[in-house]
């Protein structure tokens, strides 16, 4: 629901059909069905629930990426339409963080030519000295070496990859990140460390943040706010700690009844001494 004029992102009464006709009026299948949210400045809302439920869709119309049926996405209340059709400060001012870092970056790009492409693209937040200094900083932010920059994307681990990921979302200065599942693709140990990065981030840059997970341990670590999603209709919403110490739906319930049974290690199949993959 909304936090009152303050919002930086809201969300208002989403519909998002996929197939049927008329732009989904008739027949087809009905992924968002009435979304509404919000996120305040330099807030950190989480998105969770089950596989399916329709949390990429309400990303990918955040994104611009695709459009509604019905119902309005604003940014400081002014309407974000279609992505490539934004003016260039809402453009940047929203930057999205995907699952799968490899398929996000041009494998055969360097890393230093996928930052200068966007700040080729968004001059304004291109950097007035010495680029390579520039973009060494950048690197070095997002716990990067500098010899990185001469790399392709397509030689670099996952967790690399992220980082440059999100180097390249916020050599834009954006004031919200969009992360869509952003650290689920990751060992767990790099998952741990991105979200440290990211919570850093967010506070050095005052980012408000839409993060994306299926995994309530995740949005646990991140998010200040929790918003549960099924069948496309949030069910429940709250702060993050009352959601997940208290949840009132039954559906947040199983959720969390199901990633407690997840932790438990089973007896005698090699996972009990807690070591980590990776
Ligand atoms: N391009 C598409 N065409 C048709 N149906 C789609 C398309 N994209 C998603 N769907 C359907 O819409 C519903 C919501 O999907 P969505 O990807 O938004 O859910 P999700 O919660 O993000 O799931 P996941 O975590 O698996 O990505 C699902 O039933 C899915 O099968």
């Amino acid at each position: 629901m909304s936090t009152g004029e303050r919002d930086l992102l809201d969300v208002r009464e989403l519909y998002v059909t996929y197939g049927g006709r008329g732009g989904g009026r008739r027949g087809g299948h009905a992924a968002v069905a009435g979304v509404s949210l919000s996120v305040a400045p330099e807030e950190t809302l989480g998105l969770v629930g089950e596989s399916g439920s329709g949390k990429t869709t309400v990303a990918r119309c955040v994104a611009g990426l695709l459009r509604p049926r019905a119902g309005t996405v604003t940014f400081e209340g002014r309407p974000l339409g279609r992505a490539g059709h934004r003016p260039p400060e809402l453009q940047r001012a929203v930057q999205m963080v995907f699952q799968d870092p490899r398929s996000s970056l041009n494998p055969r790009m360097t890393v230093a030519s996928v930052i200068a492409e966007v700040w080729r693209t968004h001059p304004v937040t291109a950097p007035e000295g010495d680029r390579t200094e520039a973009l060494h900083r950048l690197l070095a932010a997002m716990g990067l070496d500098p010899d990185v920059a001469s790399r392709r994307a397509g030689d670099l681990s996952g967790g690399q990859c992220q980082r440059v990921s999100i180097a390249r979302a916020l050599a834009v200065r954006p004031r919200l990140l969009v992360c869509d599942e952003a650290v689920s693709a990751l060992d767990v140990s790099v998952q741990a460390q991105i979200l440290r990065l990211l919570a850093e981030l967010r506070g050095r840059h005052r980012l408000a943040m839409l993060f994306i997970s299926h995994d309530l341990g995740v949005v646990h670590q991140i998010a200040d706010r929790v918003a549960v999603m099924r069948r496309g209709v949030i069910v429940e919403e709250g702060r993050t700690v009352e959601v997940l110490t208290a949840p009132r739906h039954p559906y947040t319930r199983a959720l969390l009844d199901a990633a407690l049974d997840l932790d438990d290690p089973v007896p005698g199949d090699g996972t009990a001494d807690g070591g980590a993959a990776g």
